[in-house]
């Protein structure tokens, strides 16, 4: 059976991933959400199983110790991590799958499984937009808040490594960029004729 597609989005927190994915999900028929593992402490409205696992640190220690994530990262004082067996399984059953993580952790799948992998990266239209609504939506304390803008330097300069770049400037346009992506990557030259299988364009000529 042809594989499936891992669908890597990631970009500075705040910029607007889960906002777009979400919607780009409801609008489209079998797309499978990873759903991640994190320590971090769930923010009001944010359901265990749903948005992420939340787990304590000696229970991600253990996943760790027993070789459970494909890959997991330290982002902005928290672990999250991405469930191997989860991705393993689907990607075979030929699911498309769509992963919302970070820089580093979209760096490490890709190193892993090329192939199989499609890396987009959300970018905000400017900096201080990203400040802006980081601090409207009201998640984080100042220090946290703070945090995630310097990590996001860091995040932002990494942006050539990606096979695609959203700038997040009006919403609708960037669900519309990110359903257009997801389907034309399913529809590759390459992912179409490993699909068909011994299938030849060539028979039309002969008959
Ligand atoms: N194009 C946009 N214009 C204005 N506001 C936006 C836009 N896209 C998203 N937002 C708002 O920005 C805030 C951050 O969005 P969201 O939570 O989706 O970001 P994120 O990248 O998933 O963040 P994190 O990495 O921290 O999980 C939300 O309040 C969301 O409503
Ligand atoms: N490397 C990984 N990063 C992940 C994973 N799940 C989420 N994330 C990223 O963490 C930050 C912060 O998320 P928040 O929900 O606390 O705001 C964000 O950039 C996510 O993309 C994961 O499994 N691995």
């Amino acid at each position: 059976m042809t594989k499936g597609i891992l669908y890597v989005v990631s970009g500075p927190s705040g910029v607007g991933k889960s906002s777009i994915i979400k919607e780009a999900m409801k609008r489209l028929k079998g797309f499978t959400f990873s759903i991640s593992y994190t320590t971090r402490k769930p923010r009001p409205g944010e359901v265990n199983g749903k948005d992420y696992f939340f787990v304590d640190e000696k229970t991600f220690d253990e996943m760790v110790k027993n070789n459970e994530f494909l890959e997991y990262a330290e982002v902005h004082g928290h672990k999250y991590g991405t469930s191997k067996s989860f991705i393993k399984e689907k990607i075979n059953e030929g699911f498309s799958i769509v992963l919302d993580i970070d820089v580093q952790g979209a760096l490490n799948v890709v190193k892993q499984m090329r192939k199989e992998t499609v890396l987009i990266f959300i970018a905000p239209p400017s900096y201080s937009e990203l400040k802006k609504r980081l601090l409207n939506r009201g998640t984080e304390k100042m220090e946290d808040l703070k945090r995630r803008l310097e990590d996001a330097k860091w995040e932002l300069s990494k942006i050539n490594e990606f096979d695609y770049l959203i700038v997040n400037e009006d919403l609708n346009e960037s669900i519309n960029q990110l359903i257009s992506i997801f389907i034309a990557e399913q529809i590759k030259t390459e992912r179409v004729t490993e699909h068909l299988g011994n299938y030849s364009f060539f028979k039309f000529e002969e008959e």
